[in-house]
């Protein structure tokens, strides 16, 4: 096999869908059995702005699927990340790579353990996926995927650049970079500032703009966050985050964050791969995040209750 997508929800569903449209071997995996049944039996159905494409791929529960993979995908949600892995250790050979495109920090850790740290890739997404029934997903032509290797061994970053080609022939635009904690770094700090306020908050991305006391805690949380970065000497571009938040403000106002849709539909968020990690690192640091803080233990204290 060449492509294992682990995790077949919006974000799978859609690389899957591309990537096997452009010719790729790619099975998708899940722990849904009447996802995988529908994705086998209907295929996907991935919708934008240019129209819907119906795409045959296969899917498979983790145990059935048989490698060696030549790429593994990680693409469940962080809290899934450790269960996921562990159902695949079968797929990976000395020569499988593992790239994971999730939100936050942390997921690169068990990929490590499978593949060896010098075979982990990383990488960010910008493009948005809803699944809105099972098989289908609604996406975007506009949105971009800058990925490159946790280490730096001359075979790894050939390796980022064959995914990206592979990525950017499947219609996904697609960029390398030597440093790809700079662009995770600043996708975590958008994803804090946003997600963990409105999850906490229960307010949409344009009232977190609108409410006074909430975006004075989101812009207190994005102080706190840059600092851990530039602790850490991960060389954000302040100015492009800022930008990057304030567009997010006017272009996705009416949206729920996918923290707070977790929240609201009773699963599990991402918050201590995204708000808690960058708090954790801060007090490895011993930075202050106490906005951060706070609205962390709120996230997990509204989850409890779910
Ligand atoms: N959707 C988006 O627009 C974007 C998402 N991302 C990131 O991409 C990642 C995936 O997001 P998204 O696709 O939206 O998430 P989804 O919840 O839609 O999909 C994750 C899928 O993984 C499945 N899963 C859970 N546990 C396992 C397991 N042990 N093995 C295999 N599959 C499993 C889930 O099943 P079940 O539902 O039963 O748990 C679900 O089908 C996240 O980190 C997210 O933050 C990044 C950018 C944009
Ligand atoms: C911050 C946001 C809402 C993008 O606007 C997002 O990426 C998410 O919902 O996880």
């Amino acid at each position: 096999m060449d492509i294992a997508i682990v995790g077949a929800g919006a974000m799978g569903q859609l690389i899957g869908a591309r990537l096997a449209d452009a010719g790729s071997e790619v099975v998708l995996i899940d722990v849904s059995e009447h996802l995988i049944h529908h994705i086998e039996s209907e295929g996907l159905r991935v919708r934008t702005e240019k129209g819907e494409r119906s795409i045959s791929v296969r899917a498979s529960p983790a145990a059935e699927a048989e490698g060696p993979a030549k790429l593994i995908i990680l693409l469940t949600k962080s809290v899934h990340t450790r269960a996921a892995v562990d159902s695949i250790r079968h797929l990976a050979s000395p020569k499988t790579y593992a790239l994971t495109l999730q939100n936050g920090l942390g997921n690169e850790e068990p990929l490590a353990e499978l593949v060896g740290r010098e075979r982990v890739l990383m990488g960010v997404t910008t493009y948005p996926a809803d699944q809105t029934a099972p098989g289908r997903v609604i996406s975007s032509e506009e949105g971009r995927i800058v990925l490159g290797p946790l280490g730096d061994a001359p075979h790894a970053r050939r390796a980022a650049e064959s995914a990206a080609a592979m990525l950017m022939a499947a219609g996904l635009r697609t960029l390398t970079h030597p440093r790809v904690m700079i662009p995770v770094w600043e996708k975590l700090i958008f994803n804090t500032v946003l997600n963990t306020v409105s999850a906490a908050t229960g307010l949409t991305v344009g009232a977190v703009k609108e409410g006074q006391s909430a975006r004075k805690l989101a812009d207190a949380v994005l102080e706190e966050a840059l600092a851990v970065a530039h602790g850490l000497d991960v060389d954000v571009d302040d100015h492009g985050v800022r930008a990057q938040i304030e567009r997010a403000y006017e272009e996705h106002g009416s949206h729920k964050t996918s923290m707070l849709a977790d929240l609201e539909s009773g699963r599990e968020t991402e918050v201590d791969a995204i708000g808690g990690a960058v708090a954790a690192q801060a007090r490895r640091l011993g930075i202050r995040t106490p906005h951060l803080d706070v609205l962390c233990d709120v996230v997990r204290a509204r989850m409890r209750l779910i």
